[in-house]
């Protein structure tokens, strides 16, 4: 033919006709049409006519002919000069949402892109940036409408939908994947914030979860990710700021409804005189001053020959914590130890120094208290008990596992690089459990002097259960681990079995405690 003019051409045809597929299909399609009797043939023209053998077939066309790519509307022919340069993106639509979200500038009253999900659909697109100011969506132009109506429409849309936007000021390259990683201090539901600008957008998290944080762009809303969980895409969190500002509100009206509830029974008794000890002050136990947010951590392992984290045992009193560590101290002797606490009253003829107690001076007492070396002290009919901060050095740097057991008021003294607390929650099971399980037990009543040990009272289980649930309410973000004190043996496993974990395996402990 004589437009086909160039080599290229005639040489493309004359390898497209000598082509043996070429060929075998002109043969196959003479021999379907000219012998139609055969019931082979029938069935073949009858499976080549199906409909998916169709499609298959059409789509096969389709890639060889390279035309996936959409189709984009015309430009329009007049271009006003002074018009914004425009973009049109045609994304396809899943089930997955978009991950970004819109709002209207005050001042112009556009549409703007407020922000894009990391790891969403839009942002792995790479074609929406923040900032962009939409103009259309499948042709609707957007400029008069609200960003609800917006979003309705984008949520009826299935399939392809086609933006154009004029792109805004182009943000910094984003720097690499950040990896701070913080712990959750509560529990965060975006289904029952009214301050989230898009519920869909948020993360829900629970008390003790670990998160990544992906951006902080925002001052209010971060960006992050559940750590181990396979999910992508970052969902909004508050920012630990605007958490600060939220609690702040709250914990007033906290404050009032917690000095309606009883108090708690402060005493942690001496086992062996029934000393009622360690009274602490009102105003301390309502004094958690920094409102649980976010902690930031990193991942430890304890290495070997390192010294071990201190076990800090928390609950009620008479829930079995002095149990709990009898029983660690049987199993392993060598492993375990607990501490000796000071007292100034005189010692005993069977008594040795630094055994039961270490026996000091009232006056020594005292100054050592101005000196801040207690952790928790008392005072018992004149005489002072307590605990040393050194008595809990003496343990660790003999290479054991200290177990204490104190109020929980005094965590936040202990949590510091040098003691890296791990802080065990006892808990009492159900009132129909405690009944069951403590019937032979014996409460040791601290309340008169003869030293008598009672059955555990319906009011003493009450008092257990409402006292534990009110340390969890307030120091709950502290506890790395809760162990129900149903039945003994299997609280008794659990706990070992943490206690084993912790000192082989890597887990979260706050940054600071890493780096001193
Ligand atoms: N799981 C359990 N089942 C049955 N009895 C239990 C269980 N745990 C503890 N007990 C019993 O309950 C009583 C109180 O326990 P324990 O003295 O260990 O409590 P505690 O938390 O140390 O109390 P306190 O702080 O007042 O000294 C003891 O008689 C103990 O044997």
């Amino acid at each position: 033919q004589p437009h086909v003019e160039s080599a290229d051409d005639r040489s493309f045809l004359h390898a497209m006709f000598g082509e043996r597929s070429l060929y075998s299909l002109v043969k196959l399609t003479e021999e379907l049409q000219g012998r139609s009797a055969s019931n082979e043939i029938r069935e073949l023209v009858k499976l080549l006519s199906k409909p998916h053998i169709k499609s298959l077939l059409s789509v096969h066309d389709t890639v060889a002919r390279k035309s996936y790519d959409p189709e984009l509307p015309p430009l329009p022919d007049d271009i006003d000069d002074e018009e914004d340069s425009v973009k049109i993106i045609r994304l396809v639509k899943n089930k997955e949402p978009l991950g970004a979200t819109i709002k209207k500038d005050e001042h112009s009253g556009a549409i703007i892109v407020a922000r894009i999900m990391r790891g969403g659909a839009a942002d792995r697109s790479g074609l929406i940036h923040v900032g962009d100011e939409l103009k259309e969506v499948n042709g609707i132009p957007v400029d008069d409408k609200k960003p609800e109506e917006i979003i309705r429409i984008l949520s009826q849309s299935q399939g392809a939908i086609t933006f154009k936007v004029v792109p805004g000021i182009k943000e910094e390259a984003q720097s690499k994947e950040p990896k701070m990683f913080v712990k959750a201090l509560f529990d965060y539901n975006p289904a029952e914030d009214k301050a989230i600008p898009c519920k869909e957008a948020g993360l829900a998290f629970r008390k003790g979860d670990i998160l990544q944080v992906m951006s902080q762009d925002d001052a209010t809303w971060w960006q992050a990710k559940l750590e181990g969980d396979g999910n992508q895409r970052a969902g909004l969190i508050p920012s630990k700021h605007f958490q600060e500002r939220l609690a702040n509100n709250l914990s007033v009206s906290q404050k009032v409804l917690s000095g309606l509830r009883r108090s708690f029974r402060l005493s942690r008794r001496d086992k062996k005189t029934n000393k009622s000890m360690y009274e602490c002050k009102r105003s301390e136990q309502y004094d958690t001053a920094d409102v649980p947010t976010y902690e930031e951590v990193t991942a430890y392992r304890r290495k070997h020959g390192d010294r071990h984290r201190l076990v800090v045992l928390v609950g009620p009193t008479g829930v079995g914590l002095n149990e709990l560590k009898r029983k660690l101290l049987i199993s392993d002797p060598q492993h375990f130890s607990v501490t000796i606490p000071h007292t100034s009253r005189s010692k005993r003829h069977q008594e040795s120094d630094g055994v039961e107690y270490h026996f000091i001076s009232k006056h020594l007492f005292e100054a050592d208290i101005q000196n801040n070396k207690f952790i928790e002290h008392g005072e018992y009919k004149g005489n002072y008990y307590g605990t040393s901060l050194d008595s809990v050095r003496s343990v660790l740097s003999k290479n054991k596992v200290c177990l204490l057991d104190v109020q929980p008021h005094t965590l936040k003294h202990l949590r510091t690089a040098e003691f890296k607390p791990y802080v065990v929650f006892v808990k009492p099971p159900s009132i129909e459990r405690l009944r069951e399980t403590r019937k032979s037990a014996k409460v040791i009543s601290g309340k008169d002097d003869k030293n008598s040990s009672n059955p555990f009272s319906e009011e003493d289980f009450q008092e257990m259960i409402s006292t534990a649930h009110m340390m969890e309410n307030q120091y709950g973000h502290l506890f790395e681990k809760v162990i129900v004190n149903d039945d003994l043996t299997i609280a008794f496993n659990e706990l070992k079995q943490a206690l084993r974990k912790v000192e082989t395996e890597a887990h979260w402990v706050p940054v600071s405690w890493t780096h001193s």
